[in-house]
């Protein structure tokens, strides 16, 4: 049987400073194998099924995206190259307003280059079975709650951990409107100390919507401190 065709659009986010990383070159523009980092995300979304991507960056480095990724690689799934926000979320919603009208969006970290065709396709599976959908993996380690003191206060299942990544994949409308509700709650979110790190955790806080945990990979990785680009390089050369 044929496989329904839906249109899928892709936020790709390089907005971010990189402050964990430090040094003078943002992370997502540090080279890997000759290549920077970011031209691993975005040839992933380019070489697989996605219909559109938006690239999300900082407002100095757009003529770079545009030159330097877009039009250098080819890049022709790319229809937007727009400024991002403050925090990671401000700069998703900068994308999905450049972003045209699809049936489902993935949004993806430009900071995790190891995304695969695979990851995509599981993933596109269980958005339009589920609604909402993160790659990510089971922890390795046992995990420890803590309390402000560092003291551990509970060791929950490790059965029951995961360690989530991106893509996060969601049915258009729904993520749409939950973002629109982040930004009429945002005040009242941080008052409550509640900071987004994720898109799941907008769905899942403001929308009370399900999402399934899907299988990403452990070389998912998010490139975010100094070893991580050793890793990386190790991961390029298997
Ligand atoms: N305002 C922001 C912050 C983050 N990001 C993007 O979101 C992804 C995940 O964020 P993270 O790893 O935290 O990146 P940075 O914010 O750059 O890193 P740091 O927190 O160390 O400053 C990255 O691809 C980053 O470029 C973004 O587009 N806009
Ligand atoms: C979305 C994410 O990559 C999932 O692991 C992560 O939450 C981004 O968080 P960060 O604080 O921006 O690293």
């Amino acid at each position: 049987m044929e496989k329904k065709k839906y249109r899928c659009g892709a936020v790709v986010l390089a907005a971010g400073s990189g402050k964990r990383m430090g040094g003078s070159t943002k992370k997502q523009y540090l080279l890997m194998g000759g290549k920077p980092v970011l031209y691993y995300s975005l040839k992933a979304f380019e070489d697989s099924f996605i219909d559109e991507i938006v690239l999300v960056t900082g407002a100095e480095d757009i003529s770079y995206c545009q030159q330097e990724l877009v039009e250098k690689y080819g890049f022709t799934k790319v229809s937007r190259v727009t400024e991002g926000g403050k925090e990671r979320y401000h700069s998703v919603v900068c994308g999905l307003t450049a972003l045209s009208n699809c049936d489902y969006i993935f949004i993806h970290d430009g900071a995790r280059p190891f995304v695969t065709g695979g990851i995509l396709e599981r993933c596109l599976t269980d958005a339009t079975k589920y609604g909402a959908c993160v790659a990510g993996m089971p922890v390795k380690d046992t995990i420890k709650i803590a309390d402000a003191k560092g003291m551990i206060r509970e060791t929950p299942d490790r059965n029951l951990v995961w360690m989530v990544q991106t893509p996060q994949v969601f049915d258009a409308p729904l993520i749409r409107s939950a973002y629109q509700k982040l930004l009429a709650e945002e005040e009242k979110l941080l008052q409550q100390g509640i900071h987004i790190t994720d898109d799941a955790m907008v769905v899942e806080t403001l929308m009370r919507h399900p999402v399934k945990l899907t299988e990403g990979s452990y070389q998912n990785i998010k490139i975010t401190t100094p070893e991580d680009m050793r890793v990386a390089e190790s991961f390029l050369a298997d």
